[in-house]
């Protein structure tokens, strides 16, 4: 199916996020949209989706208008979205979760019972290499995997059309290939793909067309061929160095230490982080590499004290920290970038201004003799949106209306903001527009020039090198080994797949 967009465009108040925006997907073709943090791409789908009224414009599906007034209608008319945030129902399998949702769709497809889903789930699974089983549970696949159950439920409503929004944020290397694969399987099945993504290199290997959006408008189109610089260029509309220049680190005297550290799911009693010891030194920054859900995570939450240790004893500056609240071990010089924003980084019911000074309000000049200081606040976050390049209405905007990108940085400029000892960032740049990666990348490294022991946790090998003086990879809850970054990205990547030490995955 041909599907067209002609002149949308959106405002939110004064603001538009979409300024007469044309773009046409051909049938059997993957296009890419590409664009920075805030230019408008999830506006853009959320209204080709039913999810939003555009304010001017018609959506043509083969040459004829359509009116979507909710994803009923987009989906019965063979539009289909895969969100950043998965949309299954944990404890159902997975063809109870392709199931659901079938009595809203108008179109011929209607999977009302089980085992219906079920036989849909293994033809889809078997014509496209899903390899999924309809009786698995989805709290029990992998990320990849519920993906995969995100895109069946898409196909299983006919969809000849599928958006794709930044599908590959939260997958492996390995994960990331297999959806490429698939997507280029749905293509040459005549299948339309909207790929959303920041990821040049999937960019230019899978897109058919590439349209760039720039503060609401389309600024151009371009050929898969075209160079990442190229590429980054046009979408942030000035040149972007693709890696940061880092001088040697000059490390100090080791600023926290983690001596031996367990962690153990309280509820489950599964073993997250298994007798680990690191040292962090100030002015270094040491990488945790690894396949996301192998402790990192974990980790980090217990340095900062969100989870306790079940074992071993975590040091900054000499003092142990077990025992302590996570405020005195912010006040201590701990700074932390979580790694799922939305719930744990930013209150998205809260103003820019207010997410800014979340760990500061009640100190000195934020606030005075016990009361907020306004003036000093908006002042405080007008030169922090600046200074990180927050696209947003305004200071008083809530967070939770902001891009993706957006709210990222601004759990960022809140976090650096403070005088750190340690800085802890657990997937920086996740969601982030390739100039925001470079000035992230840049800020990281004067945290380390002036004295901060940093630790990056990154599941992103070009982010792991760009960053590290030293890697650190962790395998089921172990650290495997500890590395220097000129260890090359095949050997890495074995010992993030669990091969034991440098010489064994050699
Ligand atoms: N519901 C809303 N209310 C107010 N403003 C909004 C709303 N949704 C989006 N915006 C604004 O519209 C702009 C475009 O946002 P959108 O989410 O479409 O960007 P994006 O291109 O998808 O960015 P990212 O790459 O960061 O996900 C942003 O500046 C955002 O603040």
């Amino acid at each position: 199916m041909k599907l067209e967009l002609r002149g949308i465009t959106k405002k939110f108040g004064d603001f538009t996020a979409n300024d007469a925006i044309d773009l046409v997907v051909e049938p059997g073709t993957i296009h890419a949209l590409l664009g920075e943090n805030g230019a408008g791409k999830s506006t853009l789908m959320n209204v080709l989706f039913g999810l939003y009224d555009a304010d001017a414009g018609e959506i043509l599906m083969d040459d004829k208008a359509v009116t979507f007034v909710g994803p009923g209608d987009a989906m019965a008319a063979g539009i289909g979205m895969v969100h950043q945030h998965f949309m299954l129902v944990p404890v159902f399998s997975v063809a109870e979760n392709v199931m659901l949702g079938h009595e809203q769709v108008k179109g011929p497809v209607k999977l009302l019972d089980v085992d219906a889903a079920r036989t849909k789930v293994r033809e889809l699974s078997d014509r496209f290499g899903f390899d999924i089983d309809p009786d698995a549970l989805v709290e029990d696949l992998s990320v990849g995997a519920q993906q995969r159950v995100e895109i069946i439920k898409a196909l299983s409503r006919d969809a000849e059309v599928l958006i794709l929004d930044e599908p590959t944020a939260v997958l492996t290397p390995q994960e990331t290939d297999e959806l490429l694969e698939i997507v280029r399987q749905l293509r040459n099945s005549g299948t339309a793909v909207v790929l959303i993504t920041h990821k040049l290199r999937e960019v230019k290997a899978v897109a058919d067309t590439i349209t760039v959006i720039r503060r609401g408008k389309v600024v151009g189109t371009a050929e898969p061929s075209a160079s990442q610089e190229e590429l980054a260029s046009l979408m942030v509309g000035r040149d972007v160095s693709m890696t940061v220049d880092k001088g040697s680190a000059d490390p100090g005297e080791p600023v926290l230490r983690i001596e031996n550290v367990t962690v153990v799911n309280e509820a489950s009693g599964v073993t997250h982080v298994d007798d680990v010891s690191l040292e962090v030194r100030a002015g270094e920054i040491l990488a945790i590499a690894g396949v996301q859900g192998n402790g990192q995570t974990e980790l980090a939450e217990a340095v900062l004290g969100l989870l306790p240790t079940a074992d071993g004893q975590i040091i900054l500056d000499g003092n142990v920290l077990s025992g302590r609240s996570i405020r005195q071990n912010l006040d201590a010089g701990i700074g932390f970038v979580p790694e799922d924003r939305t719930e744990d980084g930013v209150v998205a019911a809260f103003t820019v201004e207010n997410n800014l000074i979340l760990d500061l309000y009640d100190r000195e000049p934020y606030s005075r003799r016990g009361a907020i200081d306004p003036r000093f606040v908006r002042t405080h976050a007008e030169e922090q949106v600046e200074k990180f390049d927050v696209r947003t209405t305004s200071t008083q905007a809530l967070t939770g209306s902001l891009s993706g990108g957006n709210q990222q940085k601004v759990v960022l400029a809140r976090e650096l903001a403070r005088d750190l000892k340690v800085l802890i960032a657990s997937q920086p740049t996740r969601g982030l527009d390739v100039g925001s990666i470079e000035f992230v990348h840049k800020r990281i490294i004067e945290e380390r020039d002036k004295g901060v022991a940093v630790i990056i946790v990154s599941s992103e090998l070009d982010e792991v090198y760009a960053l590290a003086d030293r890697i650190a990879v962790m395998y089921h809850g172990k650290v495997v080994d500890i590395v220097a970054p000129d260890t090359d990205r095949d050997t890495l990547g074995l010992m993030m797949a669990g091969a034991h030490g440098k010489e064994e995955a050699a």
